[in-house]
């Protein structure tokens, strides 16, 4: 996340690092949203090759051990069967993460809710953006969860000249556009917006410009979460 702030631990109790393990160790690689006890949403560009997943929830400083983490493995991984990974263009960039066992929930992990199906939000509608990517385009990843209000840019705008044109389909959503945004990292985690005072979590992390994560007028775009409604269905009552 470049620019907001540090968030208050736990404060996303939905938000979930995805880690892959290579020698001995776990590394953060994506975020994430726990969706239901036994399942997480996240980005298929994070998942579409195969390495040995786990899921840490209720984790706040991806470095230290706090005593509110649950580390959970991964059982199955559902790709969108749609996505394609030489075309992020084409949309698709969802997948659902089974996991090996249920989480619990508590003060620090809870469910994120999701949109109902086909809900597109206004321009500007209020969201935030959290995950542990990069602070700066080229920088370092965050320890600790961040989090930046990025507001909805609407498909009218966001795909207009000087945007992101027709790179951008119905099925995302834009947020930002200004100097805070995604980075390499935040893929998959959550795009949080206030809807009638509950926070709903609108979209998966998907891309930024090549050229940089808050570049002018590339605002962070994200899967909308609405377009996938009946999939994740299909796939989670599996
Ligand atoms: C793996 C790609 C497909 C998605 C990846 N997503 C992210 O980093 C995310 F924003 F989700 F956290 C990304 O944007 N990766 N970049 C590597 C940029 C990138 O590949 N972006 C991109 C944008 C558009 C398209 C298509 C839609 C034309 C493909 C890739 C990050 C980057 C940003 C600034 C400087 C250097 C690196």
């Amino acid at each position: 996340v470049v620019g907001g702030t540090v968030a208050r631990p736990n404060s996303w109790p939905w938000q979930i690092s995805l880690q892959y393990k290579s020698g001995s160790s776990f590394y953060h690689t994506c975020g994430g949203t726990l969706i239901r006890r036994g399942w997480v949403m996240t980005a298929a560009h994070c998942v579409d090759r195969s390495r040995t997943w786990r899921v840490v929830l209720g984790e706040h400083n991806i470095n230290s051990h706090e005593g509110t983490e649950q580390y959970m493995s991964v059982s199955r991984v559902y790709l969108h069967p749609n996505w394609n990974s030489n075309n992020v263009a084409g949309g698709w960039d969802i997948a659902l993460l089974r996991l090996s066992s249920e989480a619990s929930l508590n003060n620090n992990v809870q469910l994120g809710a999701l949109p109902p199906s086909g809900q597109v939000l206004p321009h500007n509608n209020p969201c935030y953006i959290t995950g542990w990517g990069r602070t700066q385009t080229g920088g370092q990843i965050s320890a600790q969860l961040k989090q930046a209000s990025l507001p909805v840019v609407d498909h009218k705008t966001c795909t207009s000249y000087g945007w992101w044109g027709s790179t951008v389909k119905d099925s995302m959503v834009c947020a930002g556009g200004g100097s805070e945004s995604g980075c390499q990292g935040d893929s998959g985690g959550p795009l949080n917006c206030s809807v009638n005072g509950k926070w709903v979590v609108h979209g998966v992390t998907s891309f930024v410009s090549s050229s940089g994560c808050n570049a002018y007028r590339r605002p962070t775009v994200f899967t909308r979460a609405s377009a996938y409604i009946s999939w994740m269905n299909n796939v989670s009552i599996q």
